[in-house]
């Protein structure tokens, strides 16, 4: 099994394309307790880091699903994936929670980095396909979408928590190192009793 923590400028990276910061994606696969065989789902994997780290994570036995909605995003997801040789992965091009229906096993934890707009039914089209013991690990910008996930959770029994993680990265100047921040982002995770 692989630490996770790619750095970001390994990624291809197309303009338009968001991507989970290297800080935060490490915490969030911490969260989703991956391990060696896991069955794991990332739901709008976007540049593809989450996917490609989750991937290396769960090797040869394991299999991760990608859901992207975006036809440059969903292309940008393939390229990495070629890029770091990852191939235990299965990439869907559909929206979700619709394009959750078309993983056909269970599974042993999931990251959401899209759809906040729609994520307590994502997250109730999750559960069924969720191992007890499984996690659903949801990153946030808004609060908006920290609460919605939260309560949705909580309405189906999971054992909850929420963070917020403020990066700041070092930049050299001539004087020594300023730090600058980040904006804040939420982690919420559940575990299914
Ligand atoms: C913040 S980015 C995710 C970044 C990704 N975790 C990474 O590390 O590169 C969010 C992505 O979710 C996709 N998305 C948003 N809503 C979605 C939905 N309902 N179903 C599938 N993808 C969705 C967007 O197109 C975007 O590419």
């Amino acid at each position: 099994m692989r630490v996770p923590g790619i750095p970001d400028e390994e990624f291809i990276r197309e303009e338009k394309i968001p991507m989970t910061k290297e800080e935060i994606r490490v915490l969030a696969l911490s969260k989703a307790r991956l391990f060696t065989g896991a069955r794991f789902l990332d739901v709008g994997s976007g540049t593809g880091s989450v996917t490609v780290e989750a991937g290396l994570i769960v090797g040869d036995e394991g299999r991760v699903y990608a859901i992207e909605k975006d036809d440059l995003a969903y292309n940008l997801t393939l390229k990495n994936l070629q890029k770091f040789n990852v191939k235990n992965v299965v990439v869907i091009k559909g929206e979700a929670p619709d394009a959750i229906s078309e993983i056909n096993e269970q599974l042993d934890s999931v990251f959401i980095g899209g759809g906040s707009e729609r994520i307590r039914e994502i997250i109730n089209a999750i559960d069924p396909k969720l191992k007890k013991g499984g996690r659903i690990v949801a990153d946030a910008i808004l609060l908006e979408t920290a609460v919605n996930a939260t309560n949705a959770l909580l309405e189906l029994g999971y054992k909850t928590e929420i963070i917020e993680i403020i990066v700041a990265k070092g930049m050299k100047t001539s004087k020594g190192y300023a730090m600058i921040s980040r904006n804040p982002v939420f982690i919420i995770y559940g575990e299914k009793a």
